[in-house]
């Protein structure tokens, strides 16, 4: 069984079409990635699956379980950790796992034993007695994806896992997350505006862009889509493009190549290994080259050329998008004064 089955998914608020007709599957124990820019989609597309936004229209099905007719259900199998901190700081570690043991309705021997064998796996079991205000920011986002597990949810869903964090606790965070998926089996959706996250976490992974789906595929594949490596020679002069590119079309090891001014793309295989063979190349046209440089193709370059954009020229977009009034935003994060938690089911409970 597919641990999500999304149709023809919409969301529109107002004017904007934050989701636009997604249809995906994600396989038992998948580690899934949504990478796009800020203002994609995401955190939407998202907030539908665990039951937090209703559809325009479309459907999804989680664990089996519609998000239309069983929200309840769905909700029971899913874990989430959202952007925004979800921790008590005043709590200690194992308080924290606590809390989120017994809003799940967990007996006391089975909520202890399963905060013992998510503090394992965090690597938190030495610190659960220290009050959270004393953690690191990598420590508490292991404790925010641990207390996602702590029901032992058959789907979690972690929206941007390491924003925030430096290069280093990115890294170990990375870590936790794939250690998660290979001991438990458990399905990981995330959304990451990274591009190196999606390509070292990921078994598949959709790009979104302006609330659509505009590749979807494990990285590898992606990537290699895209023909192989590019390398980019400078020229000394536009009068000598021509010659060169004649020379490139006798070239069998040539994928393909595009001209700019001054300057010549070639898309090949192994890159490095023909920089030689192009410098040969440009001797035998009588041409002078005066700069080389060899591009590997990553998730981002993919982004390129199917958006006909980049990946940062998108987000200045998302941005100013991103600025009209919100309406019917679900909040589920609790006020000051009352234990603080944002479980989806919860939240959705404050809704209603
Ligand atoms: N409650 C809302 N009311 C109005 N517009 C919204 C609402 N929520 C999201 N949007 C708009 O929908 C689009 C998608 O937003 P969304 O937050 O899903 O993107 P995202 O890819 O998750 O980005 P980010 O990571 O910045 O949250 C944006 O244009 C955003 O402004």
């Amino acid at each position: 069984m597919s641990a999500i089955t999304v149709e023809q998914l919409t969301k529109e608020f107002g004017d904007v079409t934050a989701v636009d007709e997604l249809s995906f599957t994600v396989e038992s124990g998948e580690l899934f990635g949504l990478l796009g820019p800020n203002g994609a989609g995401k955190s939407t597309l998202i907030k539908m699956l665990v039951t937090l936004l209703r559809p325009t229209a479309g459907t999804a099905t989680v664990n089996g379980h519609d998000i239309h007719d069983e929200r309840s259900a769905v909700r029971d199998s899913l874990g989430i950790v959202f952007q925004e901190p979800a921790l008590d700081d005043e709590l200690t570690g194992a308080e924290n796992l606590a809390l989120h043991g017994r809003l799940y309705g967990q007996r006391t021997d089975e909520r202890n034993q399963r905060i013992d064998e998510v503090l394992d796996l965090i690597d938190l079991q030495d610190e659960r007695d220290e009050l959270v205000e004393h953690y690191s920011g990598g420590m508490k986002r292991r404790l925010e994806i641990g207390r996602g597990l702590m029901h032992e949810p058959s789907v979690l869903f972690l929206d941007e896992p390491t924003v925030g964090l430096d290069a280093r606790a990115r890294r170990d965070t990375w870590e936790y997350i794939q250690k998660m998926n290979a001991q438990s089996g458990i399905s990981i959706v995330l959304t990451t505006h990274y591009i190196e996250e999606a390509e070292q976490l990921c078994d598949r992974v959709a790009i979104v862009d302006d609330g659509e789906i505009v590749a979807l595929d494990s990285p590898a594949e992606l990537k290699s889509s895209l023909g192989g490596d590019v390398v980019t020679l400078a020229l000394e002069s536009d009068d000598s493009i021509p010659r060169f590119c004649d020379h490139l079309e006798t070239a069998s090891w040539v994928t393909d190549y595009t001209t700019a001014a001054g300057t010549v793309h070639v898309t090949l295989t192994r890159g490095e290994s023909r920089i030689v063979d192009l410098v040969h190349l440009a001797d035998d046209a009588d041409v002078r080259i005066t700069s080389i440089d060899l591009h590997k193709p990553n998730l981002e370059s993919v982004f390129l050329s199917v958006t006909g954009r980049t990946f940062d020229e998108r987000e200045g977009e998302g941005e100013v998008k991103g600025k009209g009034k919100y309406e019917g935003e679900q909040n589920h994060t609790a006020s000051a004064d009352s234990p603080r938690h944002n479980d989806a089911a919860t939240s959705v409970e404050r809704q209603q």
